[in-house]
């Protein structure tokens, strides 16, 4: 049972006027009919066709100049979202030894962080969860379980945008004075910031190899989201620019993940429940989320008729999900999947999702596409920054900070 107290009410956090608070809670009560189907149910969330894999979708033709190519990878991305909700792309443009690069540095974070100094940046210091957690601190199932995880997060920053962004950056609760990460000290962990920020924006470094550089395009993770949102207009029948005005300052929300090794390894099949649960069941808040995940299984998504499906690593592969704007803006349509950790093996498995969204200060709103006389939006607008705060508030036991 939850164990949550002190709950946010809408009145005295929410200044943006919709009932976020009503949807965040609507989207617990979607795990739960995910985790606990009615034997008879034959809603949305029990009635699509059960999966047993991942599509693996190679984005490299959606960079070409021709339209119809890039539809035609829009129309795989159209396939996985109204299936599994989750995908792999390949082919996508960011280099393979800066995804590995990066994947060291959580190693790095969480090795060579004296727990002091990890401590003077916990999460607790920061209305907007960004800094250090240790294990157990948070959950995303209502502390039904006890999550082996620990992670650091951060934020948007213009710095790290490679556009600048428009200057605009509101955060999660609509306050317009910065993003406010909590970063390590430069002498503590030299060099850190600075990965992360490659994997953000070109750094002024000059290519090793010049031809390769001039042949293989190279793309940073934000603009990979940018390109993204216009295959995901496109898989929608939408103008591909659709989203555009509502990428210029993004919330996205990224996090260094390690999970412990598992004392009892053992393969899926003859797992329990609920034992050493990495991280509990959930779907993602925002518009998507992309990870990059090391060698290590450990990602389980969950199919229609309850059967968890490994989310193995692929080599090269970058695994993108739908979350629940997405789920909403299609009125169901496209699948906010319910998804888990469980590190079955006897290695540390570390992983980095950035969870990408909107504007914080803009809605989100059904698609007018995806609604009818038959088919009545399922959704009330939402203020994109509040309800993923709203979403976040209800992982911590207090309820809020
Ligand atoms: O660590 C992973 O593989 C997935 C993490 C995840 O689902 C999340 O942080 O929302
Ligand atoms: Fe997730």
């Amino acid at each position: 049972m939850a164990t949550i107290t002190n709950l946010p009410t809408a009145e005295d956090t929410n200044p943006t006027g919709d009932d976020s608070l009503a949807a965040a809670l609507e989207a617990q009560q979607y795990l739960d009919a995910r985790l606990n189907p009615a034997p008879t149910s034959t809603s949305t969330a029990t009635a699509t066709k059960p999966f047993r894999s991942i599509p693996i979708i190679d984005l490299a033709p959606s960079f070409s100049g021709s339209l119809s190519d890039r539809q035609s990878v829009a129309s795989h991305i159209h396939e996985a979202c109204t299936t599994v909700g989750f995908f792999y792309v390949t082919g996508h443009g960011i280099p393979k030894p800066l995804c590995n690069a990066t994947l060291q540095l959580a190693e790095r974070f969480f090795h060579e962080l004296p727990q002091a100094s990890k401590d003077a940046i916990h999460i607790r210091n920061s209305k907007h969860f960004r800094g250090y957690e240790p294990p157990a601190f948070t959950s995303v199932n209502s502390f039904t379980t006890k999550e082996t995880k620990e992670a650091f997060n951060w934020g948007y920053e213009a710095g790290l945008d490679p556009t600048g962004g428009d200057g605009g950056y509101v955060e999660l609760d609509g306050s317009t004075d910065g993003s406010k990460n909590q970063w390590p000290l430069e002498a503590e962990l030299p060099g850190f910031y600075e990965g992360i920020a490659e994997y953000y924006r070109e750094v002024n470094k000059p290519p090793s190899n010049p031809l390769q550089f001039l042949l293989s395009l190279i793309l940073q993770v934000l603009q990979l989201c940018r390109h993204l949102c216009h295959l995901f207009a496109l898989s929608l029948s939408l103008p591909e620019n659709y989203f555009d005005p509502l990428v210029t300052h993004p919330g996205g929300i990224a996090r260094l993940i390690r999970y412990p090794p598992s004392s009892n390894p053992k393969p899926l099949s003859s797992v329990t429940e609920d034992e050493e649960i990495g991280l509990g069941a959930h779907s993602d808040y925002e518009c998507f989320t992309l990870l990059l995940q090391d060698s290590n299984p450990g990602l389980e998504i969950l199919s229609s008729d309850g059967h968890w499906i490994s989310a193995e690593p692929v080599d090269g592969g970058i695994v993108v999900n739908v979350a629940d704007f997405l789920m909403r803006w299609t009125n169901d349509k496209y699948k906010s999947t319910v998804h888990r950790v469980v590190n079955r093996t006897a290695k540390e498995r570390y992983s980095i999702p950035l969870f990408f969204s909107i504007n914080y200060d803009d809605k989100v709103e059904t698609l007018p596409s995806c609604v009818s006389e038959d088919n009545p939006s399922k959704y009330q607008p939402i203020t994109a920054g509040r309800y993923v705060l709203d979403r976040l508030n209800l992982t911590v036991k207090t309820g809020k900070y």
